[in-house]
């Protein structure tokens, strides 16, 4: 079983040093490295895979999982030119609900699993990750689902199919979407514990679940008390993956975690100001 991971940072890491316990692992990098040391819930994973930097040297692989921010599909997806081959299983495991629109200019749709991913990872250095939690991950019922599943079967990260993958992926991007709060604010996870953080957050989400009900998925109403509570029962110092992005002075996930909600809320006519302003406060705080 050959396996190549596109985007090897803190989340590609983390599944890499995982999966090369039990298979070979090629890396597809944008910055090279050594070794991969993850920090996990379970004490210290240290993997030596092969790391690559030029598509040229890379070619078909069984799975290929793309772990790069969404707003590097396009690199990623000249990895995919020379990795994909006819046998090959794409997975993308990003945040948003919009996996397989992202990557269907690269590959039929029909070759492309999304991914839904809760595992917290923060990445220190190229290849120095610490995994906050052992997380899960959610991909669409099916054979490909299975086979994935089974991939991990060797891990302790909790790999399942799911029948309703839009209500999981829709539910995902409503903890993500209240997350904005942190790269405005540059302060970690704590910051929900203030009340008025706290009610911008249930603001955010509440958006989020109307627009996902429209795009058909099964929210209940307590979601934005959820996700605060959530926010409020983990590290008060854990730091999102767009918070990171804003502190490496790295482009931002805006587009895929609270644009989406906009976009598609205007579709169905629905208002979605809070995270509006979050989209023009995050684009100009980037500039
Ligand atoms: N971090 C987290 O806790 C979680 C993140 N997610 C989601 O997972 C996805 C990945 O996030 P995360 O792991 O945090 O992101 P990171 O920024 O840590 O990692 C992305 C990696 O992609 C690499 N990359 C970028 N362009 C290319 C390219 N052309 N070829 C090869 N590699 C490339 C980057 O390289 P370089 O080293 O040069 O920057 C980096 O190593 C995102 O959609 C995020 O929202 C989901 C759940 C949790
Ligand atoms: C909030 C978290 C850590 C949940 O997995 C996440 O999705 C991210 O940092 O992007």
């Amino acid at each position: 079983m050959r396996i190549a991971v596109i985007g090897p940072g803190a989340v590609g890491g983390t599944l890499a040093a995982w999966l090369a316990q039990a298979y070979e692992v090629t890396l597809c990098a944008r910055t090279a490295f050594d070794r991969l040391e993850v920090e996990t819930p379970e004490g210290a994973l240290v993997a030596a895979p092969t790391v690559l930097t030029d598509p040229a040297a890379a070619g078909p692989v069984d799975w290929v999982l793309v772990t790069t921010k969404t707003y590097d599909a396009a690199g990623a997806a000249a990895w995919l030119a020379v990795l994909v081959g006819p046998q090959t299983c794409v997975a993308v495991l990003q945040n948003g609900v919009e996996h397989v629109e992202r990557f269907a200019p690269y590959l039929p749709a029909d070759r492309i699993m999304p991914a839904v991913v809760d595992i917290p990872a923060e990445r220190a250095a190229p290849g120095v990750i610490r995994q906050r939690r052992m997380g899960w991950i959610k991909v669409p019922a099916g054979e490909a689902g299975q086979a994935f599943v089974a991939l991990f079967a060797h891990t302790p990260i909790e790999v399942t199919t799911t029948d309703d993958f839009t209500t999981v992926a829709w539910s995902k991007l409503a903890l993500n979407c209240a997350g904005a709060v942190n790269a405005l604010t540059l302060k970690p996870s704590g910051i929900a514990h203030r009340d008025d953080i706290a009610a911008i957050m249930r603001d955010l989400v509440a958006e989020c679940v109307a627009v996902g009900r429209a795009q058909g998925a099964d929210l209940p109403d307590d979601l934005p008390q959820q996700v605060v509570a959530g926010y409020r029962a983990g590290p008060a110092d854990g730091i999102n993956s767009l918070h990171a992005d804003r502190l490496a002075g790295r482009p931002m996930e805006i587009d895929a975690r609270n644009g989406v909600i906009v976009r598609k809320g205007a579709a169905h006519g629905i208002a979605t100001p809070v995270n509006a302003m979050v989209v023009a406060l995050l684009e100009a705080a980037g500039e």
